[in-house]
């Protein structure tokens, strides 16, 4: 695998026009993600559009529910073709396990990634916020070793945590890193970052990169920057 089919771009558009549009100005891209804005707005017939181009597809629904709605949606997700599909490991060691067998049954189950802290979130949310008692980056190995405990392949981390989940979990456990900023990218709502080349560096299997590249005023420019930037690592 090139580095640049380590980036993962996602669709985060609200109209199947607007997703289209980032395709067709991107061919270069071989790894899409859908997510919640684009599935909810449009339903699944970005899917359709996605395998007839050949494209790999994480599709990022992020269930989150009891084990028997969680394995539901894992079942029906996995009809779609897809390559990688997400889950909160916050739904709880039953919903892992029941996810993990529902996917298991179908002819080609996707890989199954679980969320261990949303990269949106900073230390501080996480303690006076959600009252974790843990520190963050110890809390976000827990979640990835009770998601590779329950039977899941891999886990969405941050940047900043990837290594010592890397370290922990060992080379087969899939690790995707969104919150990745170049140096010359807004953070935005993103609180814990590094940049590509120091995601790979610290271990990352894939990297997703949104908005810097989609928001860009040239995504073109933008996606050859950062190819450029990850040839170098
Ligand atoms: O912890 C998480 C889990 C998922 N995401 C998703 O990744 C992309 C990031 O987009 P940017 O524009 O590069 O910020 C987005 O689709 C999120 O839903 C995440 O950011 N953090």
């Amino acid at each position: 695998m090139t580095t640049p089919d380590r980036v993962i771009v996602p669709l985060d558009v609200p109209t199947r026009e607007q997703a289209i549009e980032l395709l067709d100005l991107l061919p270069e891209v071989t790894f899409w993600k859908v997510g919640l804005e684009l599935f909810v707005s449009t339903g699944a017939d970005i899917l359709g559009i996605l395998n007839e181009r050949g494209k790999k597809i994480f599709l990022d629904l992020k269930f989150h529910d009891i084990p028997n709605t969680v394995a539901g949606a894992c079942r029906a997700a996995s009809r779609y073709n897809v390559d990688l599909l997400t889950l909160h490991a916050t739904a709880g060691r039953s919903a892992l396990a029941a996810a993990k067998a529902a996917v298991s049954i179908a002819p080609s189950p996707p890989k199954l990634l679980a969320i261990t802290v949303l990269t949106s979130l900073s230390a501080r949310e996480l303690a006076f916020d959600l009252k974790i008692p843990l520190e963050l980056p110890e809390y976000a190995l827990e979640m990835a070793l009770l998601s590779q405990e329950s039977g899941i392949d891999g886990a969405v981390c941050s940047p900043r945590e990837v290594r010592e989940l890397r370290r922990v979990c060992g080379d087969d456990f899939l690790l995707v890193c969104p919150g990745v900023r170049p140096d010359w990218a807004v953070k935005g709502d993103q609180s814990r970052t590094l940049t590509p080349s120091e995601a790979i560096a610290a271990g990352a299997d894939y990297l997703v990169i949104g908005r810097p590249i989609t928001g860009a005023d040239n995504p073109r420019e933008a996606w050859a920057r950062i190819c450029q930037e990850l040839a170098a690592v």
